[in-house]
């Protein structure tokens, strides 16, 4: 049996934090970031962590769907800002929905996260599971310097996902997934000390999101660029990338040499969403009907950042 994508669903916070709002904070401008990043606002949570924005794109995958809780046999969550260590935001989804018979476990690769978790949700149907939800879901704006104009204005929070299920379809048709750990201090976030009496080591990072600009962008256009054209086809409709910044993305169509109103964005009113910003555009281009599932319109989703992880997934809707 293969796997196919049969429901989509989205959160974001309420609070809504515009470039204006930011410029009464820090040094920067609403023509700086819109100019330099494409974003415009982002939404900020005030009172929720990431299990309770993944465990409301759970309850509309299953509001949407019109499956139950308990038929759910995995939930795997992509975030680079868990709740907790333990437990996983996966098993808080869980518990909140009470999907009694599934398995949870979440996947930390940033903003490749999604793509790592689907290409793993697509493995557990192929060897037999069911059905499965797959989410992407952060509240960066917890582990954001917030005197660090450089990286504050870049990041937003929400969340989004997917229930995959068994199909006798084949809908996913090539991955590449890539990373390297060598240049993975090019962006880090949630160092955690160790205050043990026995320690002597020094105290390597930060809590707090750094991250090396150029070095990324370089890495997105080269690595990112030259991963996609390992897996693109000539009859793609539409390429859903990671929205990190909206120049980077008009420079890969332009290296791709691939039309650049084949690359969805909405990067505008959500920002850096990270692990959430695929499924976030995939939901949105749904909505707008730009997408249809089972259209058999030919996508590709791509993830790039912390890590370093990149990678790509070529399927049919
Ligand atoms: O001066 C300028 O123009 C600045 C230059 C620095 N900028 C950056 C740099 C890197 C990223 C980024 C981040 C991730 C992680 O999700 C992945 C991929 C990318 Cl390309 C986003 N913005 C903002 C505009």
């Amino acid at each position: 049996q293969y796997a196919k994508i049969t429901c989509t669903g989205r959160y974001v916070p309420e609070n809504t934090v515009s470039n204006h709002q930011l410029s009464t904070m820090m040094d920067t401008s609403d023509e700086w970031i819109s100019s330099r990043t494409g974003i415009r606002s982002r939404n900020v949570v005030t009172n929720e962590n990431t299990s309770d924005l993944c465990s409301k794109v759970a309850e509309k995958l299953l509001e949407k769907s019109g499956k139950k809780a308990e038929e759910l046999d995995f939930i795997i969550v992509a975030t680079m800002t868990p709740d907790y260590g333990t437990p996983s935001v996966a098993c808080l989804v869980q518990g909140n929905i009470s999907a009694t018979q599934a398995f949870a476990f979440d996947v930390s690769a940033a903003c490749t996260g999604f793509v790592y978790a689907l290409s793993v949700g697509e493995k557990l149907i192929r060897t037999g599971q069911k059905l499965g939800m797959i989410i992407g879901g952060e509240t960066l704006s917890k582990v954001l310097d917030w005197n660090d104009r450089s990286t504050a204005v870049l990041f937003g929070d929400g969340a989004a996902g997917v229930l995959i299920e068994a199909s006798n379809e084949e809908h996913f048709l090539k991955e590449k997934l890539q990373s390297d750990g060598k240049r993975g201090k090019s962006l880090t976030s949630g160092y955690v000390e160790n205050n043990s009496p026995f320690y002597t080591g020094t105290s390597e990072g930060s809590a707090y999101m750094q991250m090396v600009g150029r070095d990324i962008y370089d890495f997105s256009l080269n690595d990112v660029t030259n991963n996609i054209e390992k897996i693109i086809e000539d009859d793609v409709d539409y390429l859903l990338l990671h929205q990190a910044n909206k120049r980077i993305i008009e420079k890969i169509s332009k290296k791709l040499k691939v039309p650049r109103e084949k690359f969805l964005t909405n990067m505008e009113y959500n920002g850096n969403t990270s692990g959430a910003s695929i499924p976030l555009l995939l939901d949105e281009s749904i909505e707008k009907g730009i997408i249809q599932l089972g259209s058999n319109q030919k996508i590709v989703l791509t993830g790039y950042g912390g890590g370093l992880t990149w990678g790509s997934i070529l399927l049919t809707l």
